[in-house]
């Protein structure tokens, strides 16, 4: 049950979470990132473990797998000494996942059901739609215009575009800026905790769906204006 009014008069703008969100990733993350594990001489991480680590940008996705992968494998024992075989094998990772992620950037990503729909309805209901995603910016872009996404949002900002990424709350200030909108009729929609957190320190109401990432725990157990399972739930009811 949604707690946020939905007739389209309450907002000017929405500004929208991509990963967990709008697309399902995670065959994209899987796949990338067996390829640099690969290239490490390490062996391949099960999606469903990626999908906990998915949501605080690349660079935290790499130290994640590259820790749990080393710790599962026991070439590394102690904590600090993890740490440091992390840090010493990263400088190789982060060039390698990059090239392995843009070469197959929506290859294994789908739409999730709905998204499109939903993303059509608040655009043709008028709202500025943003698109704002810790992922960089780049791969961002790409993935959007593969997906159909693209020609909805007047501003995209990824992980690399501003100073903080979520759940610091600076980069909807900044996209709030930038589509002209006050901060209290701009809806954010996600799909885990840093958007929520994000949200709810910028004061915009955040409705978050039910089938992302989250980091492993349900959407439900965060604290948001509303939960949805579908972004079609986002039709405004008085279009
Ligand atoms: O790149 C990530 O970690 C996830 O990005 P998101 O902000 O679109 O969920
Ligand atoms: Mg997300």
């Amino acid at each position: 049950m949604i707690a946020i009014p939905l007739e389209r008069a309450a907002w000017d703008a929405a500004i929208i979470d991509l990963d967990g969100t709008l697309v399902d990733t995670l065959g994209d993350f899987s796949v990338a990132l067996d390829r640099m594990l690969h290239d490490l001489g390490l062996p391949p991480i099960a999606p469903a473990c990626v999908a906990t680590m998915i949501g605080k940008g690349s660079e935290h996705l790499l130290r994640s797998v590259l820790k749990h992968v080393l710790t599962q494998t026991g070439q590394a024992q102690a904590a600090p000494e993890i740490d440091a075989t992390v840090e010493a094998l990263y400088a190789r990772a982060w060039p390698s996942y990059q090239r392995h992620y843009a070469a197959i950037n929506g290859q294994h990503a789908q739409l999730y059901p709905g998204a499109l729909q939903g993303v059509q309805a608040l655009h043709g209901a008028g709202l500025r739609l943003a698109c704002l995603t810790n992922k960089p910016l780049a791969f961002a872009r790409t993935l959007l215009a593969a997906k159909g996404l693209a020609p909805y949002f007047a501003q995209v900002f990824g992980g690399d575009s501003f100073a903080a990424r979520k759940p610091d709350p600076l980069p909807l200030r900044k996209t709030c800026e930038a589509l002209g909108s006050a901060p209290a009729r701009t809806l954010v929609v996600g799909d885990s905790s840093n958007d929520a957190q994000a949200a709810r320190a910028a004061g915009c109401p955040v409705v978050l769906v039910t089938y992302g990432y989250n980091h492993g725990q349900p959407a439900r157990s965060v604290p948001a204006d509303g939960y949805i399972d579908s972004l079609a739930e986002l039709l405004p009811r008085s279009a």
